[in-house]
């Protein structure tokens, strides 16, 4: 049977006709309203490769190395050409068109991919295959063709390769379904997304789904107490945009919504007592939490999709503990949480070994090599390091509770004496917590909420290790507003100079691509900007290979930076190869960063290196950061080099401004990010920028503070990034900024 109908159709029918046809079928089974639909299963797909005969040739194509970005972007191009251009069997092709004609008066209709669970369980994988909307009959079959070859893109066949994954294994199915022709949109969560609370969230925009989908639209965001059914909150985005079905052509296309409905509220009360209802029917059925696509057209509600929610986390309203035993050691809480375990006095390398997953780490101080135990450890305690120290910024991306700088507890501590320590505020106590309240180990911690207060500004994620890529794409950030390269060079633990001197070119180039495309994957589509290396010689002196690094009186107004890499050039040169490579891969949501910048003569010759390197400067975003006092004021000079961003370095801008030298403790008192200088430079940044039409972002520690997002949402920056655990909190305070401006704009 070349089709499915969706009346036939339930959960364990996902191998036939995958995750998305399945759930459509559960839910019209359940007696919820989905338009009609027909599945071409995956069977089909097979019957296609088989009898159009285009198998041998297809899977022989893609037998490629995966390292050769030319052979990988041949052999995409030619499974693409394979699949298109071979014909449908007769008999798939009367069927197909045969249930179409069953849907009757000729519709137009969404001709959707559902991916099976023999793809590859990464998730960033879902999503990646081709959906059409609005499609005639006449379109129909070819349509179905691309959804099958949207299996063989660059990145799909790369990953495939590399994970030793068989193509022929991958199946696809594909959904044909009626069009709703929406009024309104949107996405619910039948509770809360991250408590798991009896909390209905809806989000909701003008037409189309597709632009609440893709991110590319703020939605309005409703927020619904199931018990009471009361609508606690309500909270109207101006919604520029939207996509809808042109009249004339039958495209869909994405036109500007009119300035009367740009700030209207979407949905009324009766339209969301109505989702709440149908969102608790959804949930009923599948006896578990919800996240569903919906479209309204003519009054009428339509259910387009649900998934389980995967998000709730467990822990999180488990109340805090009140350990009474007593406080053993106590130092600055640098990474919050509370954790219970044995301690682990770890004296060297060699001893990271008796490390145990949910064991506490008590060392001097964390090194990159400890990084795997650091994972498996449920809390760090260190006698030094402050909020800046590796311990610090890698246990707060890792999300395990740290209590830092305690000067004494390697000895005062003893190996195995179970201790409780609190990263809120920096305590060690003796005992364990009740084992309840134990921290997951970081692989099994489920990742937060995805549904986040939508803001105009976007709010982005700091990331230093490609290890917590993972947990900091769960905080539903809008991209990576810095990843730093520095840790993917330190965790070598040789210099660049002396790496490529030991393991060639190619093999440091390659160390990048990998570390990049952790996070890049991740992320996908999402951006994820990279920075080129920033290391003081004074940090790369401790490193194998660190004593050649020149002595310097002050190494932070030193050789570090732009100034390092386009006196380096060589190895600057093996850097941005490493771009050129992910961008032929087709890492598109890759982006470039250039720190420590001064003037358009820096930007311009970092861009020339950049081009040079084969990247296409025109095609790519690239930047530069603004962290000197004469960046800020030549900004004018970046935009005319054709940067297409500025990115505020607020830990520099400060102590160059204010000539505080910020790893100096005799003047720590005098660093201020919010110094009305510093403020004075962002200020005119941004409006040089804004009129240039050139984005302006932060991602130095500042942008996690309350007073600083809101100086920058009122100013118009375009982008906000902020540390893994500051994420929430940002969002919230840059959604509040946005309605008072709106407020204020009305009044
Ligand atoms: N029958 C339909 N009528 C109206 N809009 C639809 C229809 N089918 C899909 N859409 C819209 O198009 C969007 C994208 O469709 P679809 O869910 O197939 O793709 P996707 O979200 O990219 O895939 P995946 O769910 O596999 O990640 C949906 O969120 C929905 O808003
Ligand atoms: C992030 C960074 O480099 C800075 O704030 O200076
Ligand atoms: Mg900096």
């Amino acid at each position: 049977m070349p089709v499915r109908w969706l009346a036939d159709i339930s959960a364990e029918d996902v191998p036939s006709v995958g995750g998305k046809g399945a759930s459509l079928g559960e839910l019209t089974q359940a007696g919820l309203p989905v338009p009609s639909a027909f599945v071409v299963t995956a069977d089909t797909y097979r019957t296609f490769l088989e009898e159009s005969g285009v198998a041998d040739e297809l899977f022989a194509a893609l037998d490629v190395d995966p390292e050769d970005s030319a052979a990988l972007a041949e052999a995409a191009a030619t499974a693409k050409e394979l699949v298109l251009d071979a014909g449908m069997p007769d008999e798939v092709r009367e069927s197909v068109l045969a249930a179409y004609d069953d849907l009757g008066d000729a519709p137009f209709v969404a001709v959707r991919s559902s991916a099976t669970a023999e793809d590859l369980p990464d998730a960033s994988f879902a999503g990646q295959q081709e959906t059409y909307l609005n499609v005639t009959r006449e379109d129909l079959l070819e349509r179905v063709k691309r959804c099958w070859a949207s299996l063989f893109t660059q990145r799909a066949i790369y990953y495939r390769e590399e994970q030793g994954f068989d193509h022929e294994r991958v199946d696809i199915a594909v959904v044909v379904q009626r069009m709703v022709d929406a009024e309104k949109s949107g996405v619910l969560f039948t509770s809360h997304p991250s408590t798991g609370a009896p909390t209905t969230i809806v989000e909701a925009a003008w037409g189309l789904g597709e632009g609440v989908v893709s991110g590319s639209v703020s939605p309005d965001n409703y927020v619904i107490d199931r018990e009471s059914g009361e609508i606690e909150e309500v909270t109207v985005a101006t919604k520029k945009t939207l996509v809808e079905r042109d009249p004339a052509t039958g495209e869909t296309t994405e036109r500007e919504v009119s300035e009367e409905r740009r700030d209207a509220r979407v949905l009324d009360e009766a339209e969301l007592t109505e989702l709440l209802r149908l969102g608790e029917r959804v949930e009923e059925h599948y006896d578990t939490p919800q996240d569903v696509e919906w479209a309204i057209a003519d009054g009428e509600v339509y259910m387009l999709q649900s998934r389980p929610i995967t998000t709730i986390d467990d822990a999180a309203d488990a109340t805090s503990h009140e350990n009474d035993g007593e406080t053993l050691v106590s130092g600055l809480g640098a990474s919050p949480g509370i954790a219970s375990g044995a301690a682990r006095i770890v004296g060297g390398l060699d001893q990271l070994d008796k490390v145990g997953q949910g064991d506490v780490i008590v060392t001097s101080m964390t090194t990159p090599d400890m990084v795997p135990a650091m994972k498996r450890a449920s809390g760090i305690v260190t006698d030094e390091g402050g909020m800046t120290s590796h311990a610090a910024i890698v246990s707060r991306e890792l999300g395990v509770p740290a209590v830092l700088g305690t000067e004494t507890a390697t000895q005062v501590l003893s190996d195995d004496q179970p201790i409780t320590i609190d990263g809120d505020r920096g305590t060690v106590e003796a005992g364990a917590a009740e084992p309840d309240e134990e921290r997951e180990p970081v692989e099994d911690a489920r990742p937060t909420t995805p549904v986040k207060p939508m803001t105009a500004t976007e709010v982005k994620v700091n990331v230093s290790i490609p290890e917590a890529a993972e947990r900091a794409a769960a905080t539903g950030a809008d991209g990576v507003g810095l990843l730093r390269t520095e840790h993917m060079i330190l965790s070598t633990n040789v210099t660049p100079e002396r790496y490529v001197e030991t393991h060639g070119e190619r093999a440091y180039t390659d160390e990048l691509v990998d570390s990049i495309r952790t996070v890049a994957d991740e992320f996908y589509p999402r951006p994820v900007r990279v920075r080129t290396l920033d290391a003081p010689t004074d940090e790369f002196r401790q490193l194998e290979g660190g004593e050649s690094e020149p002595h310097e009186h002050n190494p932070m107004l030193g050789y570090r930076g732009i100034r390092r890499s386009l006196e380096e050039s060589e190895l600057f040169e093996l850097e941005l190869a490493a771009f050129a490579r992910l961008y032929e891969m087709g890492y598109d949501n890759v982006e470039v960063m250039f720190p420590l910048v001064n003037d358009g003569d820096d930007a311009r010759a970092a861009r020339d290196a950049l081009a040079a390197a084969g990247v296409d400067i025109e095609k790519r975003r690239w930047g530069v950061m603004v962290e000197t006092p004469a960046a800020a004021l030549c900004v004018a000079d970046f935009c005319d080099v054709g940067a297409d961003f500025v990115s505020f370095g607020t830990n520099d801008l400060t102590q160059y401004t204010l000539a505080v030298d910020r790893n100096n403790e005799h003047v720590a008192d005098r660093y201020d990010e919010l110094h009305p200088g510093v403020l004075a430079l962002i200020e005119n940044v941004i409006e040089t920028c804004r009129e240039r039409d050139v984005d302006t972002s932060i991602c130095g520690q500042a942008g996690s503070k309350p007073e600083m997002v809101d100086f920058l949402v009122e100013r118009g920056v375009s982008s906000i990034s902020a540390n893994v655990d500051a994420v929430r909190d940002v969002q919230h305070e840059a959604k509040r900024v946005e309605q008072r401006l709106i407020l204020d704009s009305v009044r």
